[in-house]
C-alpha cells in the first residue's frame, strides 16, 4: 500500500522540488498539494511538465483543518507562516518542516539525516536543516566529532545559488540584480546563526563561541558551496580518513581528495565534503557542496520522510545529478 504524501507549499522552489521527488518515489504518492495565492489551480497549470498521474490534482487553500487522510506531510512555507498551523495538524500525521520554524523547538527533531539518522526513525515531527547548515554541518561533524578541530571561532563563508531565497524572495534578488553580480549578505546575524552555533556544540560538546557565518548570493540558480576555516592540528590526510570513517554508512555524503564543486550535487540529494590541512598553520579549511533544494531542502526532507517510516533512506534519491 502506498504512502500517501502532502505537500503545503508545493508552488515554491522547496515546495516544486519535493513534488518532483515525491513524483518518482516508489512507495509515496502524493494526494494533497497546498498553498496560497496558487490555489484553485491544476498542477498541470503551475508545472507544465508534471507526471500525467498528477496533472489533475488541485492545489487546495492550505487549511489544516481541512486535511485528506495523509500519512505524511511535507510543510514548506516561509519560515514564520508554519509554526500555528502546523500545530493544528493531528499527531499521527508525520510532518517534515523544511522551513525554519521549528528547528531546536519543543517537540522536534533535528533532521541532520546523514549525522543522526537513527534519531529521526519512528519519529513524528522533523524540522529539516536550513539549507546553509546542511552545507557547512556535514563537513564539520566528523572533524568535531573526532576533535581534530576547536569548536570556537570558526568561520564559514558560503555561497548560494538565488534559488536559495525562493521564488517569492525579495525582488532584489531578481535576475538584472544578481547576474554577473557577487552579493554578501546576513552580515553578523543571518538567520541560520543559531540553529549551526547548537549543532556545533552538540557534535563536539563544546561551545560555537567566535563562530562567523557570512553568505554570499551567486549567479547561479542552484547550489551551495561552503568554504570553512577552523583551527587544528591534523593533518589533510586525517581529516579525509575521519570523514570516511563518520560516513562510511552514508549513502548521501562523499568524500573528495579534490575540493568540490556545486554542479557535482545538482538534482541530488548528495553532500560533498573535503578538506586542506596545515598543521604548522593550525589551520583546517572544510569544504561543503549541496543542491540547496536537494540536500539543502527537499532531498533531506524525503530522506527523512523515508527514516520517519521506516523505508530505506535512498527511496526516491537514487537518481544521478545533473550534469553539466
Ligand atoms: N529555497 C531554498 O533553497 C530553501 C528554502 N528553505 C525554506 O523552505 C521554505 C520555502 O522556501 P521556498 O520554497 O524557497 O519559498 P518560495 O517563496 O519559493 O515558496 C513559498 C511557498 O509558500 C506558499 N505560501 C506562502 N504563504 C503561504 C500561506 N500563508 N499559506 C499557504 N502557503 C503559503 C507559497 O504558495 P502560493 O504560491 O500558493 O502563495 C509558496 O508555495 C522557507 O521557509 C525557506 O526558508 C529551506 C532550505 C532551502
Ligand atoms: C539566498 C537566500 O536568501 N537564502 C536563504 C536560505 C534559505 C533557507 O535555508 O532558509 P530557511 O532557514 O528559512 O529554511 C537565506 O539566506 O535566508
Amino acid at each position: 500500500m502506498s504512502i500517501r504524501v502532502g505537500i503545503v507549499g508545493i508552488s515554491g522552489f522547496g515546495g516544486g522540488e519535493a513534488m518532483r521527488l515525491v513524483a518518482g518515489h516508489p512507495e509515496f504518492e502524493l494526494v494533497y498539494a497546498a498553498g496560497e495565492g496558487s490555489a484553485g489551480q491544476r498542477l498541470a497549470q503551475r508545472f507544465p511538465g508534471v507526471p500525467a498521474q498528477l496533472a489533475d490534482l488541485v492545489i487546495e487553500k492550505w487549511d489544516p483543518a481541512r486535511l485528506p487522510p495523509l500519512d505524511v506531510l511535507m510543510a514548506s512555507l516561509p519560515t514564520g507562516a508554519s509554526r500555528e498551523a502546523l500545530a493544528r495538524v493531528p499527531g499521527h500525521v508525520k510532518i517534515v518542516d523544511i522551513g525554519g520554524d521549528h528547528r531546536y523547538a519543543d517537540g522536534w527533531t533535528y533532521g541532520l539525516a546523514d549525522v543522526w539518522p537513527s534519531e529521526i526513525a519512528g519519529q513524528t515531527r522533523i524540522a529539516n536543516p536550513g539549507c546553509f547548515p546542511a552545507a557547512a554541518l556535514t563537513p564539520l561533524a566528523p572533524l568535531l566529532a573526532e576533535k581534530l578541530i576547536s569548536p570556537e571561532n570558526i568561520v564559514i563563508d558560503a555561497k548560494t545559488g538565488i534559488s536559495g531565497a525562493g521564488r517569492g524572495g525579495d525582488s532584489k534578488f531578481g535576475y538584472a540584480e544578481s547576474n554577473e553580480n557577487l552579493i554578501a549578505y546576513g552580515l553578523l546575524r543571518h538567520v541560520h546563526m543559531p540553529e549551526i552555533e547548537s549543532t556545533i556544540a552538540r557534535l563536539s560538546g563544546g561551545s560555537a563561541t567566535g563562530l562567523v557565518f557570512t553568505p554570499h548570493l551567486v549567479p547561479m540558480t542552484r547550489g551551495i558551496l561552503a568554504t570553512i576555516y577552523a583551527r587544528g592540528r591534523a593533518t589533510t590526510a586525517q581529516c579525509l580518513d575521519a570523514a570516511r570513517r563518520f560516513y562510511a554508512n552514508s549513502a548521501f555524503v562523499r568524500v573528495t581528495d579534490t575540493p568540490p564543486q556545486t554542479k557535482w550535487a545538482t538534482g541530488s540529494n548528495l553532500a560533498f565534503v573535503s578538506y586542506a590541512a596545515d598543521p604548522d598553520r593550525n589551520l583546517v579549511i572544510a569544504l561543503g557542496v549541496v543542491d540547496n533544494l536537494g540536500k539543502g531542502a527537499a532531498g533531506q526532507a524525503v530522506q527523512n520522510a523515508n527514516l520517519m517510516c521506516g523505508l530505506e533512506e535512498t527511496a526516491g534519491l537514487e537518481g544521478a545529478p545533473v550534469w553539466p
